[in-house]
């Protein structure tokens, strides 16, 4: 007989809104127990994600699932990278961009029944900075409003929205010097976001021609648009045609370097101060992913 194969699922306790103390039951009731030897960690703190991922690597595990949002699959992610160990995402964040990607189901249970038999393939991942990213990582505008909603005690996407309206308006476009690959583009933008997936979360697409196993990453660049304008980008965003914007422009890159005057960032989500000098690169093919 074969010997099962070992899962980890990390949950992150303090992601998202649901709750989570039905999750290990979840994982009792619908994993194949034939199939697969489970275990459950908490995470105590950040980054702790990080350290139980790498380990169960290490121990050869088959798959470690991140039960958690953007910032916990970008976690446990970090870890696994270069490993014969898989991710799982069982999603309970309120973006969850990379689940929404990847076609995972929102609701935990269906989720996890994926995982009886759901296929593993490999993705791309990128560093900016040396940092990891699965998603996506971006500066400007989103940046901004990322740091003022990882501040807000309330999750969902009306808060979101909330932040991202009252700031648009006090918000100014700023001048970026960018390399793709060599070639040269000087902008003024809204934001600039460098997109391994499709979506920021929500189903939020800012980059329709993103595909996480092309090797490549997409550059995206929104100038501001006037109020009544806006409105037809926020639509386009939001119907996955931001694409067909004269405001957006977008160009699928390996190496990008990107100067600017700020230093707000968000990676997968998560806030973050960078340089204003950032070095982004693709890692092809580098991480596994049950899906
Ligand atoms: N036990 C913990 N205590 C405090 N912070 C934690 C703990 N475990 C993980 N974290 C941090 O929680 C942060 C948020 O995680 P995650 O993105 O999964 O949830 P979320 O922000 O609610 O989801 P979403 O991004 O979809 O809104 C991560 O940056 C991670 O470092």
């Amino acid at each position: 007989m074969q010997s099962r194969k070992k899962i980890l699922f990390i949950i992150n306790p303090i992601s998202g809104v649901s709750r989570k103390f039905q999750l290990p039951l979840l994982i009792e009731s619908h994993l194949n127990h034939d199939l697969f030897d489970s275990r459950v960690e908490y995470t105590k703190r950040a980054h702790h994600a990080t350290e139980l991922s790498k380990q169960a690597a290490d121990e050869g595990y088959y798959a470690v699932a991140a039960v958690g949002g953007d910032g916990t699959v970008n976690e446990v992610s970090r870890g696994l990278i270069g490993s014969q160990t898989a991710l799982i995402i069982v999603p309970v964040g309120s973006g969850n961009g990379a689940a929404r990607h990847l076609n995972i189901p929102l609701r935990p249970k269906k989720a996890i029944k994926l995982i009886n038999t759901a296929k593993k393939r490999v993705i791309d991942t990128a560093l900016i900075n040396e940092l990891t990213f699965i998603n996506m990582a971006g500066i400007g505008f989103d940046a901004r409003v990322g740091w003022l909603f990882s501040k807000s005690k309330i999750r969902g996407l009306w808060p979101y929205l909330k932040i991202g309206f009252r700031e648009f308006f006090q918000y100014n476009e700023e001048e970026y010097d960018i390399r793709v690959d060599g070639q040269e583009i000087k902008s003024k933008a809204l934001l600039v976001s460098v997109a391994n997936s499709a979506q920021y979360g929500f189903n939020a697409i800012i980059a329709p021609e993103a595909v996480m196993d092309d090797n490549f990453l997409n550059l995206c660049i929104l100038r501001k648009p006037g109020i009544i304008k806006g409105l037809n980008v926020l639509v386009r965003l939001f119907s996955g045609t931001i694409n067909k914007s004269d405001l957006y422009k977008s160009i699928k890159g390996k190496e990008i370097n990107i100067r600017h005057n700020g230093q707000l960032a968000h990676i997968d989500g998560e806030p973050i101060e960078l340089n204003n000098e950032l070095n982004i690169k693709i890692q092809p093919e580098s991480l596994y992913v049950i899906c």
